[in-house]
């Protein structure tokens, strides 16, 4: 354990976050959220920005490749639903994304499924749920020596036999 909390990664969590045009208010506020907390080392917006139109599978998969290669350990993604980011963001071999608008959700995603990336949905929740759930995604760490573990590994051996 190192850092400036439990499970936080020595230097603070890297993350990668990302909308479409659906999503930019939210990603703009969570993205100051995350510059001003403590536990967050690195925060890299691959956009859209104001007058951008970028449709959001483009911006899940640029996402989710920077987790895949490391680059990041984690990715906050919005856009109407969270559903096309999850969808996109699942596309890339050895990542885990979910769309999840309740506190339990968001923890189990992280501690019993490892996922890697949370979408959220502008459209869906109100911006101080938002906001909230990120904030508690943070303080969630997957345990590998859990009992989840062995059922995250089928997942990864059946992609490691398509894609490997
Ligand atoms: O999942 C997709 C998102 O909600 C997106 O922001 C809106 O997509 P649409 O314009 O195709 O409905």
């Amino acid at each position: 354990m190192s850092g400036p909390g439990s499970g936080v990664p020595s230097g603070g969590w890297r993350i990668v976050v990302g909308c479409d045009d659906a999503g930019l208010a939210y990603k703009e506020r969570i993205k100051a959220d995350l510059l001003a907390d403590p536990r967050v080392g690195a925060v890299d917006d691959l956009g859209v920005h104001d007058g951008d139109h970028t449709a959001y599978p483009h911006i899940g998969l640029a996402a989710a490749r920077k987790v895949a290669a490391g680059e990041a350990d984690r990715a906050l993604l919005v856009c109407g639903t969270g559903i096309g980011m999850a969808i996109s963001a699942n596309k890339v071999p050895g990542v885990r994304a979910t769309t999840a608008h309740d506190s339990f959700s968001v923890e189990r995603s992280v501690k019993s499924n490892n996922c890697q990336v949370l979408t959220l949905g502008q459209r869906v929740v109100g911006v101080e749920l938002a906001r909230l759930l990120a904030r508690e995604w943070l303080g969630h760490v997957f345990d590998p020596a859990s009992a989840s573990a062995d059922k995250v590994a089928v997942i990864d051996a059946y992609e490691e036999n398509r894609c490997g």
